[in-house]
């Protein structure tokens, strides 16, 4: 579970991901989500929140108004694991539920 992913491993798993990307600067993968309007991003971010603190697995983020931008890493292991798709994926399927705008 904390191993840096294999590169075919990393594609797939991001393909799956819409709208997650490798990060620019370093080894983490990031994506910025946009909702309908602030309520929606921060109650995205509450639940979230639970999610992350209950997998001791928690995002970088940064939110501003209705936008919340988003980057997983897996420290210890230097990179991204499948702890980090693992929390893409419960937060795209809290995003869904949450208000994401259109
Ligand atoms: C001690 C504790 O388990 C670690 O510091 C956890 C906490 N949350 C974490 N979150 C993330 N994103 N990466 C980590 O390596 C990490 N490590």
């Amino acid at each position: 579970m904390s191993e840096r992913l294999t590169a075919e491993r990393r594609r797939a798993a991001l393909a799956a991901l819409p709208g997650w990307q490798d990060a620019e600067d370093r080894d983490a993968i990031s994506k910025v989500f946009t909702f309908a309007d602030f309520n929606a991003a921060f109650g995205f971010m509450s639940r979230v929140a639970l999610v992350a603190e209950k997998h001791d697995h928690h995002p970088e983020w940064f939110n501003v108004y209705r936008t919340v931008s988003v980057t997983l890493s897996t420290h210890d292991a230097g990179g991204v694991t499948e702890r980090d798709i693992a929390l893409a994926t419960a937060m795209e399927a809290i995003a869904a539920a949450t208000g994401l705008k259109a």
